[in-house]
């Protein structure tokens, strides 16, 4: 990338210096290359679409996780930063997408801070009762239209500068010498989105900042509220466990149209134990598809609660598919209408990704507008309690 060519939003030159989130410095394997070269996208631990291997999964999302989990370092001076790169980035001599205004942050970060701490309270009271929360149509209270329409183009943009990868899972289908066997997911390309994208992705680093500076403490303290006032945990289905915002997993990814999907999956399967290796205990999920209509597909199916008994099988041992019980599990079906946020509890809850425009012709620009756009960010529990 030709950084020294780029003025940065933030008027610096350097490309470290434009970026908001930042990984931990010393750990070689952070280097999006490398990443890049050699590693999947979870959720790795999808059951594969090929059922006689899909038991002895590996647990690859949870390992690869812990590698590349960035660390959130946010700089004391967002908002000013934010506020002097959008006021000054007219006089920026930008080489990289200005026609389109691109670099221009549209997003407020007060107005989305403000919109997620007012819906943060029907956010735990949904995911302690429930396992997800989700806000519903219209989908402008918390990104407006023009930021989500944005965001969608800062996607295409990264998609453009070829960040993104075929993405896959990986079974191990020899259990002593670990051998594994790849499956790639037709159709699904992903990346991870990280400070050195801020260029190309301003709104879409801000965001993910903004909603991991805000999300897990006002989540923690409504916990904390409810503790205090006697009603105390374990009224829902889950127990709440607090999350951790020093530390973050982040996808983007797009689904394509004529049919691809994801199978029925859990995020984390490993769970939140001591010793696990995957702590990701919130899925976040934004949708960035704004001409998105009902009858394009690409719905995520989330399941409620389903036991752990039934989980277990999900991952493993027997295709759920083939569990009575399982099959008559309560389900929603979400669409992937720009400006939709989904949380739900990452290792938890069983979902999928319906067909995504299964009848698209192949026409360039239909297959373009029905590309389905997904931003996730996991957050980790603050420390393993189960
Ligand atoms: O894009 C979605 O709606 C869900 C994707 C998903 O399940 C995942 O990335 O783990
Ligand atoms: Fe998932």
């Amino acid at each position: 990338m030709a950084a020294a060519s780029r003025t940065t939003a933030s008027g610096a030159g350097s490309r470290s210096s434009s970026c908001l989130l930042r990984r931990t410095p010393p750990e070689p394997q952070l280097h999006r290359r490398q990443f890049s070269s050699s590693s999947g996208y979870f959720p790795a631990v999808a059951p594969t679409q090929h059922g006689h291997h899909h038991h002895h999964q590996q647990h690859r999302s949870g390992a690869s996780c812990n590698q590349h989990q960035q660390r959130l370092a946010l700089t004391l001076t967002l908002q000013s930063t934010t506020r002097q790169s959008s006021s000054s980035s007219s006089n920026n001599n930008n080489s990289n997408n200005n026609d389109d205004g691109i670099n221009d942050i549209l997003i407020s970060t007060e107005e989305l801070q403000s919109n997620l701490l007012q819906l943060s309270k029907s956010m735990f009271d949904s995911l302690s009762q429930n396992g997800y929360w989700t806000n519903t149509s219209p989908f402008t209270n918390i990104l407006p239209p023009t930021v989500i329409a944005t965001l969608r183009n800062q996607a295409i943009a990264l998609r453009n500068q070829g960040r993104y990868e075929q993405s896959y899972s990986e079974s191990v289908i020899n259990a002593i010498t670990g051998e594994t066997v790849r499956f790639d997911k037709p159709g699904v390309f992903a990346c991870e989105p990280d400070g050195a994208d801020y260029d190309t992705a301003p709104d879409m680093l801000l965001y993910m900042t903004i909603l991991l500076q805000t999300l897990p403490p006002a989540l923690n303290s409504h916990h904390q509220n409810t503790m205090s006032s006697g009603s105390g945990s374990g009224s829902g289905s889950t127990q709440w466990t607090n999350l951790d915002n020093t530390a973050f997993n982040a996808k983007l990814a797009v689904t394509s149209s004529g049919g691809s999907k994801y199978p029925r999956h859990v995020d984390n399967v490993s769970g939140i134990h001591v010793g696990s290796k995957d702590l990701r205990k919130l899925t976040a999920i934004l949708y960035l598809n704004p001409s998105w209509t009902s009858g394009d597909g690409g719905e995520l199916r989330i399941y409620l609660g389903v036991p752990e008994s039934d989980r277990k099988k999900i991952v493993g041992e027997k295709d759920y598919k083939e569990n009575k019980e399982s099959e008559t599990s309560a389900f929603v079906d979400l669409s992937p209408m720009g400006g939709r946020l989904v949380l739900f509890y990452s290792d938890v809850v069983p979902h999928e990704v319906l067909e995504n425009a299964p009848h698209a012709t192949t026409a360039a620009d239909e297959e373009k507008l029905l590309d389905r756009y997904a931003l996730t960010i996991w957050i980790p529990a603050s420390s393993p309690v189960e």
